[in-house]
This record gives C-alpha cells, structure tokens and sequence, in this order.
C-alpha cells in the first residue's frame, strides 16, 4: 500500500458536494413531428459521490440517452445537467470538451484501447495529451487495483479481454476524475472476465473512493452497484439500493409482468 496517497472516504468529499451529478427535468427528444421520439422525459436524478450507480431498463427505454446526458456527450432538448455545481447544459463546446477532458472517465462495451501502445502508455494516454504529469504514487495504486502490475509492458493484443478492459478501467481511473461513465463495459466479456472487471470497479468505489455510474442490463453486474435506477419510456420508474443479482432479477420480472417492459 502506498501511505502517500489520500484516500477519500464514503461522507468524506474533499470539499465538494455529496452529489457528483445531477439531472433537473431534463428532457431528450430526437426528430419532431410523426417521428418525434421522447428517450428521457423530465428526468430528475442525484448521483451520489463515492457510490456505484447502474442504470437498468428495457431495450430503448433511454439508459444511454441519460448516461450520455449526464456526461455531457449529448445535449438536452430542455432540463439541466450538473457536474457538482457547474451546469454544464448550456456550456459552450470548448469547454463542454475540457470539463469532459478534465473532470470525466469512460469506459466503453469496446475497449478502445490504441494497438501500438503499451497498456501503460495506454492508461496515461489521456493525461499525456492534456499535459498532465500523471500522479506517481495514485498510477502505481491504480494499477495495483486493477490487478496489471506486471503487464504493463504488454500491447494490448497480448492481452486478454478482461485485461484489456482492465487496462481501460486504469485508463479511466488514472486521470483522478469526479465521476467515471460506463456504458455496458462488461457487455463484451465473458463471465468470469466480467466479474472480474466489476470487482475492480467496486473495489475502485470503496478504496479509491470513486463515484461509478454504470448502464447495464445484466442483474449480476448490477448486483456489484450500491443503487440500481430502473428507466422505463424515458422516466425512472423505481431505484433499488443494495441489490442483489436476486432481487434485481425479481425486479426486473415484476416489470414484466405488469407489462413495462418490451
Ligand atoms: N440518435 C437518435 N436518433 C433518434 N432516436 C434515437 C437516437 N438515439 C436514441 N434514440 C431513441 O431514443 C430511445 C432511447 O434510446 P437509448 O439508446 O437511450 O435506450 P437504451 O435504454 O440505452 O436502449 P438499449 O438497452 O437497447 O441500448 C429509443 O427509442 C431510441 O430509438
């Protein structure tokens, strides 16, 4: 363990808000007229700093819509977003760019992961282009979380799936950000690789202190969050906090059977 790193505690911010995002009656709309889609309809969300947040829902029902949202890869029809106190709905692209630079992680279903690069130079990559000098002691701990000290040297094509999705999750973590975004990052690994890659983002959440918010429709994956937020046409219809692959799959049988689902 490296002592020269100060580890945020759950109820300990660093002088920021308990809440790392918000979402104010915002709403998303694509196309107009007969052809007018409502994904989120006045959607009103915290996100809380320091937990593990998923966001389940049928197919279309507007999951990555609000993730992308939140993050600002997306603009809203009406509403407003905020990364702790800045709104960022309404910032101009520049800065959408920086705040999203700077202050946001993401982990994506394909890793995207640059061929010719090491997975260390992989990881610092990010804070390479930004002109940042990546904090020694914090890289060290990360890769030390995520399980790649001694694949560091490796291309990713001499790595596994889950080691490269582990690679993307040190990427994403490396750069300290506020919040990290995951839109089905486990949607392309098998299960034990799967398992793996949730457990460093949960560990990521209760010894880093990182805030996760995470789109997925597996109950298992869900089952690693501290809160699942359940979307249905655009709203949110229910939440759940400590769940369980179980109780998640009750859940989710439940919206079935009273038809909410597709
Ligand atoms: N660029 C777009 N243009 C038009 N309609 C869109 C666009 N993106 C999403 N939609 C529509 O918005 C709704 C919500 O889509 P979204 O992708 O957020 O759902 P989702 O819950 O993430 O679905 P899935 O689980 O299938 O990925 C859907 O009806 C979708 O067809």
């Amino acid at each position: 363990m490296t002592s020269a790193v100060t580890i945020p505690r759950h109820g300990g911010t660093g002088g920021r808000t308990a809440v790392a995002a918000r979402a104010r009656q915002v709403v998303k709309a694509y196309g107009s007229g007969e052809t007018r889609v409502v994904a989120l309809d006045h959607v009103d969300v915290d996100i809380d700093r320091g937990r593990f947040t998923a966001i389940m829902g049928p197919s279309g029902s507007g999951k990555s819509t609000l993730m992308h949202c939140l993050a600002g890869l997306d603009t809203v029809t009406s509403g407003q977003i905020y990364l702790d106190e800045t709104e960022i709905t309404g910032l101009r692209d520049k800065k959408l760019t920086r705040l999203r630079r700077d202050r946001i992680g993401f982990i994506f279903q394909a890793f995207n992961l640059l061929p010719t690069l090491s997975a260390l130079e992989n990881i610092t990559l990010p804070m390479d282009i930004a002109g940042r000098r990546p904090d020694r002691a914090w890289l060290d701990r990360v890769v030390e979380t995520v399980g790649l000290a001694g694949r560091l040297r490796h291309r990713p094509s001499e790595l596994s799936g889950g080691q490269q999705q582990r690679v993307a999750v040190a990427r994403a973590l490396a750069a300290r950000p506020e919040i990290i975004f995951g839109d089905e990052p486990t949607g392309n690994l098998d299960s034990r690789a799967g398992g793996e890659v949730l457990s460093f983002l949960r560990r990521s959440v209760d010894e880093l202190g990182q805030t996760i918010v995470m789109v997925t429709h597996d109950p298992v994956a869900a089952s690693h969050a501290d809160r699942v937020l359940y979307l249905a046409d655009g709203r949110i219809v229910d939440e759940m906090f400590q769940p369980t692959a179980e109780t998640v799959l009750d859940r989710m049988k439940d919206f079935d059977a009273r038809g909410r689902t597709s």
